[in-house]
This record gives C-alpha cells, structure tokens and sequence, in this order.
C-alpha cells in the first residue's frame, strides 16, 4: 500500500477560532490570493477543494465543479502555534503543550556572545527582519565583514543569512550546527535556518541551498511507520523538519517543481516496486517565495503550477494507494506584515476509482498521521483519529 502526502506549504483555507489570539482574525490565505490573482484550480476544485467550508468559489474564486472525486476537508490545529514545525510535528501525532519559543526582541548574550565565539566573527541585525530586505539592509556590511547576519520573524526560527562568495556553504552549515547546539534549553527555538544569499545588492537568495536545523521531535507516527517496516520518503524539507527522525530515504528539492517531478517519479518507481511505505513531500514555495514576500500574483501562479500537475500526480497513485493533500498553516499574502498566519489546514484526498467523500471538521492536524498509521499498518496509540474508513 502507498500513501503519498503532499504538503502545499502555508495555503491555508481561513481563520481558525482563535485566529484572533494571533491577530490573524479574518486572514484567509487561499481566498484572499485567489481574489486578488484569480486562477481557476480545476483539478484541486475536481478534488472537492471548493466544498470546504469558507472557500470562494463564485467569480474570484474556485470554478463550481458539479463532479466532484475527491475527499475534502478542513482541519483544527491544537498546538498553540502557527509555523512549519508545529503544523508539521502535529500531522504526526505531536500535540505542542505550549509554544516554541520566540525572540521579538533578538537573541540575548547569553546566546550571541556564545555564537560570536564559534564564528569567530562577530554578528549583524538580531532581530526580527524579513528575509529580503535583511539581505539588502545588511549585506553591504556584510560583504566588508564577513560578519554573518542573524534574524528572526514571529516563528520560533534563528536564522543566518551570508553571501556564498563570503561564507563558503558548509561553513555556514557549521554556524548553523553550532548555533543548533547552543540554542537548546532555555533558548531552544524550534529551527535554525541556514539563508545563503549571492549576486550583487539588493542580492538573491539562494533558497535551494536553505536548510532548517530542527529540534529533535518526540516519537511520531513516521517511526511509527518506519518500525512497521515500511519505508518513509521525505522529500523537499520534511527530513529537515522532523531533524531526520523516522525518514528511512531523503530527497533534496530547489523548488516546487522540482519537487513535484521527484515525487512524481518516486511514485512511479515505489509502484513499479509494489513498495509498501510512505512518501512525504512539502512544496515550500507558497510560503517562501510569495507568502513572506506579500506577493499574492506570485502565490497564485504557483497554485496554478500545482494544479496543472495535479493530473500526473492522481495517475500515478497505484490502485489500492491514495493521496493526501495538505497545509500547514496559512501565510495569507495580502496580510499586514510578513509572517504566517493561524488558519486552518486544508485537506484533500485521492484514491483510485473515489467518489465525492466529505471528510468533515478534523479536530486535530493529528488525524493525518492516526490515518497513515492505519493505513500503512503501523502501531500508532497517540493522538488524532483516523479517516481510513471514510476512503475505503
Ligand atoms: O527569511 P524569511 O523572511 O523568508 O523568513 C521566513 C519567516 C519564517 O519564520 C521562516 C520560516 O518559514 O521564513
Ligand atoms: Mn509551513
Ligand atoms: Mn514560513
């Protein structure tokens, strides 16, 4: 049996009930894209995306689609957060007690004079920033000083931006490691990113170069899974995220495309292979590239790159496997600010031969990982409830 999730990172499909805690009240990351950038979607509207609740679907929205053949539905997120650790970690069957930590006023001493040591450098910004003007705003002084410059946002992240020609790339993966190693404890922060930029100013970001450091995860279903001994793929950052605990195989991705391609062709070879297991893709692109940037042109573009492969992608689901397709959390890119926003998570669902299945209000992001459990097979007695039943 092969089940394949696909995470369409931060496409969220509208406020959570207590989106007002985040100041997020109102953000609708999918509507509000597609209102300001229309693009029909008639493949992930084929799949029932329309019938979630909230969703548009009159003109500046999603097509009205009369054949549905899909499972469609929304899910709560429980853990008090709203970035891609949290999100992610709870797909798995990990409830978040309280929030990562974060920084809104930069990292204190304690943590910078340690990082200073291990650099040997020095230090620029610490605080938050987003990604694209803290290249531009301190990549001068950085190309002078060789200095790396550390910045956060309103997720639990430390991050270091530093030009390729200044900072060679496993150098910077060595800062993060060690920066990894030093915000543990009292300072743990749920990721450190490495951010290597190049060119000359304003400068670009080399995303496919990027790497999340993560904070090692309690037990969850993806050991669970790969216990049962069945394989688990991650492809694009989910190795990064779960800090490659119970990831049997990793693939590197530069960007949605390629990630679509990698996992289209690892379906085709686990179907070939009759392989029993788990592949597991995030498209961070959403996110990355046009949610933090504001750019609801952009977002909408690379929703209409997936859809347009989404065909590919149901065709190369074997029979008796399925397909789930989700999100994280939301990024609604004509929010104020840069930072994502608390919404709930989309949820589709593809197997051969399905009719329209309405999957409901989950009560957890945990009830995708109790279903791959039970699907895949695996002992898993933590939380979520299963929707196997609802796609056989
Ligand atoms: O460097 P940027 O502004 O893209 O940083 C964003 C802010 C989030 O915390 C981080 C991970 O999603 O990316
Ligand atoms: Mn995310
Ligand atoms: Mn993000």
């Amino acid at each position: 049996m092969l089940l394949t999730i696909i995470v369409l990172d931060s496409v969220g499909v509208g406020e959570l009930p207590d989106a007002a805690a985040f100041g997020d009240t109102g953000a609708h990351t999918l509507n509000h894209t597609l209102a300001a950038a229309p693009a029909a979607l008639p493949n992930l509207a084929a799949l029932g995306l329309g019938r979630v609740p909230t969703v548009q679907t009159s003109p500046g929205g999603l097509p009205e689609t009369p054949e549905v053949r899909g499972g469609y539905g929304r899910m709560r997120e429980v853990s008090p957060g709203k970035d891609t650790s949290t999100g992610h970690w709870e797909f798995m069957g990990v409830q978040l007690q309280h929030p990562f930590q974060v920084f809104p006023e930069g990292f204190p001493p304690a943590v910078m004079d340690r990082f200073d040591a291990a650099t040997g450098r020095g230090h620029l910004c610490n605080r938050p920033y987003s990604g694209t003007d803290v290249i531009r705003d301190f990549g001068p002084e950085h190309l002078e000083t060789g200095a790396p410059i550390v910045y956060t946002s309103a997720d639990s992240v430390f991050q270091i931006a530093a030009h390729e020609d200044v900072v060679p790339l496993d150098t910077l993966y060595a800062w993060c490691a060690a920066a990894r190693e030093i915000l543990q404890g009292e300072f743990a922060v749920a990721r450190v990113i490495a951010r290597p930029f190049r060119g000359v100013f304003p400068f670009e970001r080399a995303n496919e170069h990027r790497r999340d450091f993560s904070l090692v995860p309690p037990p969850t279903v993806l050991n669970a899974i790969e216990d049962a001994g069945r394989s688990v793929v991650g492809i694009g950052k989910i190795p990064d995220i779960y800090a490659d605990r119970g990831i049997t195989e990793s693939i590197h991705t530069d960007n949605n495309a390629d990630g679509i391609a990698k996992t289209l062709a690892r379906m085709r070879r686990a179907a070939q292979a009759d392989e029993s297991g788990l592949i597991f893709t995030n498209l961070v692109d959403f996110d990355a590239k046009f949610g933090h940037r504001r750019d609801p042109a952009g977002y909408s573009g690379a929703l209409a790159e997936f859809d347009a492969a989404l065909p590919e992608l149901l065709a190369a689901v074997p029979e008796g496997g399925a397909l789930l397709i989700l999100s994280d959390h939301g990024n609604d890119p004509t929010w104020r600010g840069s930072d994502h926003t608390r919404e709930y998570g989309m949820l589709l669902a593809y197997r051969p031969g399905i009719g329209a299945v309405d999957l409901g209000e989950r009560a957890t992001f945990a009830d995708v990982g109790a279903t791959a459990a039970e699907a895949l097979g695996a002992q898993w007695t933590g939380p979520g409830e299963s929707f196997w039943t609802l796609l056989t």
